[in-house]
């Protein structure tokens, strides 16, 4: 499907909304009011647990914040349901930055464990602060007017609710393929991963977090003004969890999904509000959750990825859009070759009693290839840490570019211009190549989150997908630029790193174990790779078991063994050396 039939399909879709109100029962128009309130939520939650990996309870809460501000400030204080918008929005985006930056740095299921306690927290508030209505909330809400007209009817509100889906749904998309959204979708990657791109992922996961908590705003906002009433059931953690659910069953990892899951679950819990009083005329309240139960299970065991991804396995696929690709992001001017760059001075780390490196001192040389080889156990991965700062020194000193970076965090050290790969490569499987090295451009690119939204960044966009693009035709992938990571061959998959890692424009390149795993043919591949990043003037520092890769590439080697720095020098010299031979080569040479 080439774009412009998208869009006509998409403007099909929005016409079908438009007509809806002729064209079905009050009842519908009110069933698909309740859908678009909760795909507003939901959509926050997509971004927030199914893109962004922090999974959420508690979203129900932030509802409730804003549905409860602008039910108190129009019937309590007389305001206008604008100004409960306004307060609304703000006091949970408030309230969501603090909760953020006290919980978001806790990890794995601490963070969702906390959301219980506060969804819990916020439903007790409501229900006992005698100025919200105690349990029995507030009601005679005021009607949405724009221009004196009030929004009163199901008919009438219905644009509305759906005008701020539309508009969500586009913003939230716009996001996602701007230079934040990429560090948003990257977030799952892990903190190192993350981090060696220069990205801040507190930062990133923190607006994220509030991002999500004011699409549930609006939603709050709009419930409020629908409903008319509120109090404190809506807002419970059993409706964070049914948000949940709407997400799985639609496609936590889609934008698409929160309207789908919202719709599919909504017309269920009609249906079964409709056939359960009649197997069980009295139980029907606690039969519903029941059957919401079963369906949780069912959707966890058999259909994880949700209704979404089934359903774009059978539409016709939409042509990715060509990079925009124009104008280049600045480099930098490269060391002149032979000066040193990264000096390491005595560096020193214990694990208790152990000293995993022991005053270990080196220099990497720009324009050089130096290989940190040594027996298992030796300490190379510990000092590769110490030099991206993945581990803090116990003592000693690193320096770059003349900078002491030895107290840097790892994210600095990336954007003072180390670039680094993983042993184990660390790729967003779902990425396509193109997005996967336009990560590696985050540190040379500034925009932000309200650029991205807007659309405000497309200039330096087009500057980094063509840096992006070059940095794929460096390394032999950029015919492939639209497929995703995950479908590459190791090999290629380490390429792809490597070119991530280049797109940072980086005056060092650190390389963890690159060789492992691969066949001949891609060790020749990389080696080739790698000898042309030298002729263009690079420092490369690889650390590597495979003997053969490393003596046939590598300007020096420095050798260590239990944790010390056994000798140094060209690759003949090594492996001359009657030490080296006895410690690692074990008489190869
Ligand atoms: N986080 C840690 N906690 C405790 N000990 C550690 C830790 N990381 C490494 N070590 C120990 O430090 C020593 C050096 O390990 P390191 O992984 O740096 O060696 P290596 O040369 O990279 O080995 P390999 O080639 O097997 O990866 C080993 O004895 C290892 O058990």
């Amino acid at each position: 499907m080439t774009r412009l039939q998208f869009h006509l399909v998409a403007a099909a879709g929005v016409l079908l909304l438009a007509l809806a109100p002729a064209l079905l029962s009050p009842f519908s128009i009110t069933l698909m009011n309740f859908i678009g309130i909760y795909a507003l939520a939901v959509l926050g939650l997509v971004l927030l647990s199914g893109i962004g990996g922090m999974l959420s309870f508690g979203q129900a809460a932030f509802v409730g914040i804003a549905a409860y501000a602008t039910a108190w400030l129009t019937v309590k204080a007389g305001y206008s349901p604008w100004i409960g918008l306004v307060v609304g929005v703000v006091l949970t985006g408030l309230v969501a930055a603090i909760l953020g930056a006290v919980t978001l740095r806790l990890g794995g299921h601490f963070l969702s464990l906390s959301t219980i306690a506060w969804g819990l927290a916020t439903y007790f508030l409501f229900g006992n602060v005698p100025m919200l209505g105690q349990y029995n909330g507030i009601s005679e809400i005021p009607p949405i007017s724009i221009g004196g007209y009030a929004l009163s009817s199901s008919n009438s509100i219905y644009y509305l609710i759906w005008v701020f889906v539309i508009v969500s749904l586009v913003l939230s998309a716009n996001l996602l393929d701007s230079r934040e959204g990429r560090a948003v979708r990257a977030l799952r990657g892990g903190q190192v991963m993350t981090e060696s791109l220069g990205i801040n992922p507190f930062r990133v996961k923190l607006i994220t977090f509030v991002i999500a908590a004011l699409l549930s705003a609006l939603s709050g906002w709009l419930y409020a003004h629908m409903s008319r009433f509120v109090s404190p059931a809506p807002f419970d953690v059993s409706v964070g969890i049914l948000y949940l659910l709407m997400a799985m069953v639609g496609g936590m990892a889609y934008l698409s999904g929160a309207i789908v899951g919202a719709a599919v679950v909504t017309l269920l819990k009609n249906s079964i509000q409709d056939w359960l009083p009649v197997i069980s005329p009295g139980a029907s309240g606690q039969l519903e959750v029941i059957v919401f139960s079963v369906l949780f299970i069912l959707v966890l065991q058999r259909a994880r990825a949700g209704i979404v991804p089934l359903a774009l396995r059978w539409l016709p696929r939409v042509q990715p859009t060509p990079p925009l690709a124009s104008g280049s992001l600045v480099h930098r001017q490269q060391p002149e070759r032979g000066q040193p760059i990264l000096t390491i001075a005595g560096a020193t780390r214990r694990f208790g009693g152990l000293l995993a490196v022991d005053n270990v001192s080196f220099e990497v040389k720009a324009g050089e290839i130096l290989g940190l080889i040594g027996p298992n156990g030796a300490g190379k991965t510990t000092m590769f840490n110490l030099i991206t700062g993945a581990l803090p020194l116990n003592q000693g000193r690193i320096s770059f570019l003349g900078q002491d970076i030895s107290r840097h965090a790892q994210r600095q050290i990336a954007r003072a211009g180390i670039a680094r790969t993983f042993q184990h490569v660390k790729l967003r499987k779902t990425m396509t190549l193109l997005d996967t090295v336009l990560l590696g451009t985050y540190g040379r690119t500034s925009s932000g989150f309200f650029a991205g939204v807007l659309r405000l960044d497309r200039a330096e966009e087009a500057r980094a997908q063509a840096e992006a693009m070059r940095q794929l035709q460096r390394v032999g992938l950029a015919d492939r630029a639209f497929e995703l990571a995950g479908n590459l061959p190791l090999g290629n998959q380490r390429l792809l790193e490597i070119a991530r890692a280049l797109a940072a424009d980086p005056a060092l390149l650190v390389l963890d174990e690159p060789a492992a795993g691969l066949r001949s043919a891609e060790k020749a591949e990389l080696a080739h790779l790698l000898e042309a990043l030298r002729a263009e003037g690079l420092s490369i520092l690889l650390v590597e078991h495979d003997m053969d890769f490393v003596m046939g590439l590598v300007d020096r080697t420095v050798v260590m063994d239990f944790g010390a720095k056994l000798c140094e020098g060209t690759p003949a010299v090594v492996r001359s050396d009657p030490r080296v031979q006895e410690a690692y080569l074990g008489g190869v040479a």
